[in-house]
């Protein structure tokens, strides 16, 4: 589904990711994992356009998506979630989900004066897929509060209901287990695994080893900006490469 090939991104001389190929396979929940600063971040942030790639090139389904804006490439079917989500406070969690940017075409800025009965279905439409989507995660009984009164832990499900509004093939999460009470965390592992169920495909940055372990296959592991060794969740942690990396010895 995604294939990045010997992409690099560099900051000053600092290679944050530096010559990183690998392959997403349609239906997986990938685990990418590494110590702090190994590039897992910078690598997310190539990959859903939020800066483009030095160089090195990215195809979505066939289709070159590297140096695309975020918005094109969340268009086309690619969306990520923050460690630290930041939803608007004051907005609903209703309100907070309808803001995604499915193509509507009430945002057009004339179209509610030439065609108001197309914007308002499209809308209704919204509404009613927003509503989905936050009954799939479990927020529910909050859809009217204001986005303020949530948990670290309601906020990572609420962005999880934004992005599946535009009904991704590929969700990229930032450490969702971050900061997470433990039955929440059980609510949101859940939640990740019937949307795989469902035909979604992950790529999870993660230091929790419980939840990469319990979730993801294969893992990928990333050092010092390059992709060490890949396989299941037991193998990579056996793997004496990944052991020195995380020991903060010299990679072989
Ligand atoms: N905007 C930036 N400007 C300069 N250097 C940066 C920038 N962003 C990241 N870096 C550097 O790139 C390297 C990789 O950082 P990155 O945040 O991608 O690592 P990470 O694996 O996500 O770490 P963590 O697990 O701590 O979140 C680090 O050396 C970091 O200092």
């Amino acid at each position: 589904m995604l294939v990045a090939r010997d992409l690099v991104k560099s900051f000053g001389g600092v290679r944050a990711v530096d010559g990183v190929s690998f392959t997403i396979e349609r239906g997986t929940i990938t685990g990418l994992i590494g110590p702090n600063g190994a590039g897992k971040t910078t690598l997310f942030n190539c990959l859903a356009g939020l800066f483009p790639p030095t160089s090195g090139t990215l195809t979505l389904d066939g289709t070159r998506i590297d140096g695309l804006s975020s918005d094109r490439i969340f268009r086309a079917g690619l969306a990520r979630t923050f460690q630290i989500p930041r939803p608007f406070p004051e907005m609903t969690v209703l309100e907070n989900v309808m803001l995604a940017p499915t193509s509507q075409h009430g945002e057009r800025f004339w179209a509610p004066w030439l065609t108001p009965g197309r914007v308002a279905r499209e809308e209704a439409t919204l509404r009613e897929k927003a509503r989905h989507w936050i009954a799939f995660v479990g927020l529910e009984p909050l859809v009217e509060a204001p986005a303020r009164v949530l948990s670290g832990g309601q906020r990572k499900l609420l962005e999880l209901a934004r992005v599946l509004v535009a009904e991704p093939k590929l969700v990229l999460l930032d450490e969702p287990g971050a900061g997470v009470n433990p039955r929440l965390l059980d609510e949101i592992v859940a939640t990740i695994a019937k949307l795989n169920a469902g035909g979604v495909t992950f790529l999870v940055i993660e230091h929790n080893m419980d939840l990469v372990m319990s979730l993801c296959r294969p893992v990928m592991v990333m050092a010092q900006g390059r992709l060490l060794a890949e396989g299941d969740a037991e193998s990579v942690q056996a793997d004496p490469r990944v052991i020195e990396a995380y020991l903060g010895g010299a990679i072989a």
